[in-house]
C-alpha cells in the first residue's frame, strides 16, 4: 500500500533549475534515488543540498525541470497522497510550543489517517516502531519545546519514521547527536534503506557518509559534481578539490574512514 511495490523509476530530478532570491542556486541537477539505497549528499556549505532536498520533497517550484516520483511530478501530486510515501526532514526544526513528545511523534501518522478516524492497531505500531528506533522513548511524556538539540533532532526523526515513509530525506539527520547517536541513527537509516526504503541525507561527516551510505553524491556550486560507491568518490584528489581540505584516509575492520586534518592551501602535512 505504500507503493513499496511499484516498479517505476523512483525519485528523479529531472534537468532541475531552482533560482532563490533572483540567485541560481541548483543548474540542471540530474539524479535519481533508487528503491533501498541510503544516498548521502555531500558538498561544501552553500552548495545548494537542502535546496535539492526541498525540491525532490516538493517543496520548491523549480526555474525549469521538475522532480518525479515513479514517473509523475511531484508538484502535481495530491500533498497527503505524496505525505503518505515521502517525507522531508528538515534542518534545525525547534518545536516552539509545549506539545508532549509522544502527540509530536504522532503527527507524523496524520497522512495515514482519516479526519476523525479511529487510531488503529498500525498507527499505534508505527509510532511505537519510530519512538523506539529513535531512543525517544524515555522522552514521550516531556514538552517537545524543553528538548535539547540533539533530543529534538531524534524526536523529529521519530516523526518522521512513524510515517512509515518509502522516501525519507533528512537534511543533516545526525547533526548535533552526540557519538553514541549519530552511530545508533545512521545504522537505523540503513537498516531502513536495507528493507526496501530510500533514504537520501545531507550529510557533512565524512565517515560516517563512507561508512554507511550505499552511494554519495557530491553537489558543488549547484551542479552534480561527482556520483557513486564512497570508496571511489571520496578520494584525497577530491576531497581537496571539493571542500579544499587534505584528508586522513584509511579503513578500520574493513570499513572505511575520512578524517579532514588541514586545509589544503596551508601545504600541512597528514
Ligand atoms: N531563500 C533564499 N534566497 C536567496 N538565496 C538562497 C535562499 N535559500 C538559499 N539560498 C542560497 O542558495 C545556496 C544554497 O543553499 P543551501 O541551503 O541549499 O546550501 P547547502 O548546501 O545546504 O549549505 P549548508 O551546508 O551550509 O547547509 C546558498 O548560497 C544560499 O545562500
Amino acid at each position: 500500500m505504500n507503493g513499496r511495490h511499484h516498479t517505476g523509476e523512483g525519485l528523479a530530478a529531472r534537468g532541475l533549475t531552482v533560482d532563490l532570491g533572483g540567485r541560481r542556486v541548483l543548474t540542471g541537477v540530474d539524479c535519481a534515488l533508487a528503491r533501498s539505497e541510503m544516498v548521502g549528499l555531500i558538498g561544501p556549505n552553500g552548495a545548494g543540498k537542502t535546496t535539492l532536498l526541498r525540491a525532490l520533497a516538493g517543496l520548491i517550484a523549480p526555474t525549469a525541470g521538475e522532480v518525479v516520483l515513479d514517473g509523475r511530478p511531484v508538484r502535481r501530486m495530491d500533498r497527503r497522497r505524496l505525505a503518505a510515501q515521502l517525507a522531508h526532514l528538515a534542518q534545525g526544526e525547534r518545536p516552539h510550543w509545549p506539545m508532549a513528545v509522544r502527540e509530536l511523534v504522532w503527527l507524523g501518522r496524520a497522512p495515514h489517517r482519516r479526519a476523525f478516524g479511529r487510531v488503529t492497531a498500525d498507527d499505534r505500531a508505527a509510532v511505537a516502531r519510530a519512538m523506539a528506533a529513535t531512543g525517544t522513548d524515555a522522552l514521550a511524556d516531556r514538552p517537545a519545546s524543553d528538548l535539547s538539540a540533539g533530543e529534538t533532532a531524534r524526536v523529529l526523526l521519530a516523526r518522521a519514521l512513524a510515517g512509515e515513509p518509502d522516501w525519507l530525506l533528512a537534511d543533516e539527520p545526525v547533526a548535533g547527536l552526540d557519538p553514541y547517536h549519530q552511530l545508533d541513527v545512521m545504522a537505523k537509516l540503513h537498516g531502513l534503506a536495507a528493507s526496501g526504503r530510500t533514504v537520501a541525507a545531507v550529510l557533512h561527516d565524512l565517515t560516517l557518509a563512507a561508512r554507511f551510505c550505499d552511494r554519495v553524491i557530491v553537489l558543488t556550486d549547484g551542479r552534480i559534481a561527482a556520483s557513486g560507491p564512497p570508496r571511489e568518490i571520496l578520494t584525497d584528489a577530491r576531497l581537496r578539490a571539493v571542500y579544499g581540505v587534505r584528508a586522513v584516509t584509511g579503513e578500520q575492520h574493513g570499513e572505511p574512514f575520512v578524517l579532514p586534518w588541514a586545509r589544503a592551501d596551508l601545504g600541512t602535512p597528514c
